[in-house]
């Protein structure tokens, strides 16, 4: 197996006139933890839009599991998101209209799995992630740190090759973040998912494994002593 799950070569991409990355170069190796951090405006989601096959850039190369990402069209791009990454966002973004379970089971559903399949392998996220009892309820009936809980079941239900996550816990108090974030990693390990985690938080970045810092659209490495300081 390659020692590279996951890289951005090089990356140009802007928005108009606004350039958000300018020479972005990053890889990640099968199973690693990487926190990308780096001030408001930075590049930092961006850069993981573009990893993520969600934004093409305008120049330099993306590369997946030795394929390139950023020559796939969308329906290409489309098929790899589901079928090889996970996505949790800052805001769960789950489907008001939908029961939790269908929340989970929703990727699965798209993936052309049928509802009572689809169905039966979300359950056990649920007793998973502290969730039991929770199946039924809509968004609106859950707390912030249960809805997240249940974004992050959505995320992994489909076995990821990559999981990314963007801000996971910045809608949530700092207590309820490292419960869903101890919950990410343990789930990450345990299924050696390779996660990249966009974060402006030194306290959720220390759960990564290596940490680079974007400014002014460019990557650079960050010493673990400097994450904390
Ligand atoms: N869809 C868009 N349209 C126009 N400009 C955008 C768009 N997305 C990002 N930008 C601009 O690109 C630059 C990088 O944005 P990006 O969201 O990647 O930064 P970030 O580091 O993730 O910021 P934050 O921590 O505030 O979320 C910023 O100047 C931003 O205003």
């Amino acid at each position: 197996m390659s020692d590279v799950m996951i890289e951005a070569r090089d990356v140009m991409r802007s928005f108009g006139q606004t350039p958000a990355l300018r020479g972005a170069t990053v890889a990640v190796a099968p199973g690693e933890i990487l926190a990308i951090m780096g001030p408001s405006g930075s590049g930092k989601s961006t850069l993981l839009h573009c990893l993520a096959g969600i934004l093409v850039p305008d120049e330099g190369e993306i590369h997946f599991d030795g394929r390139r990402v950023d020559t796939l069209d969308e329906a290409g791009r489309s098929a790899l998101r589901r079928d090889s990454f996970g996505f949790v966002f800052q805001f769960g973004q789950l489907v008001p209209e939908l029961t939790a379970e269908e929340n989970v089971a929703l990727p699965l559903l798209l993936g052309g799995v049928r509802r009572e399949a689809a169905l039966r392998q979300a359950r056990p996220w649920f007793g998973r992630l502290g969730l039991d009892g929770l199946e039924r309820r809509r968004s609106g009936e859950l707390s912030g740190g249960q809805a997240q809980r249940v974004a992050l079941a959505r995320g992994l239900v489909t076995s990821p090759k990559v999981l990314f996550a963007d801000e996971p816990t910045g809608s949530l108090d700092s207590l309820t973040g490292e419960q869903v974030m101890d919950q990410m990693v343990g789930a990450a390990r345990e299924h050696g998912t390779t996660v990249v985690l966009v974060t402006h938080e030194a306290r959720v970045a220390a759960y990564a494994d290596r940490h680079v810092m974007v400014r002014d659209g460019k990557v650079a490495a960050l010493a673990p002593e400097r994450v904390l300081s």
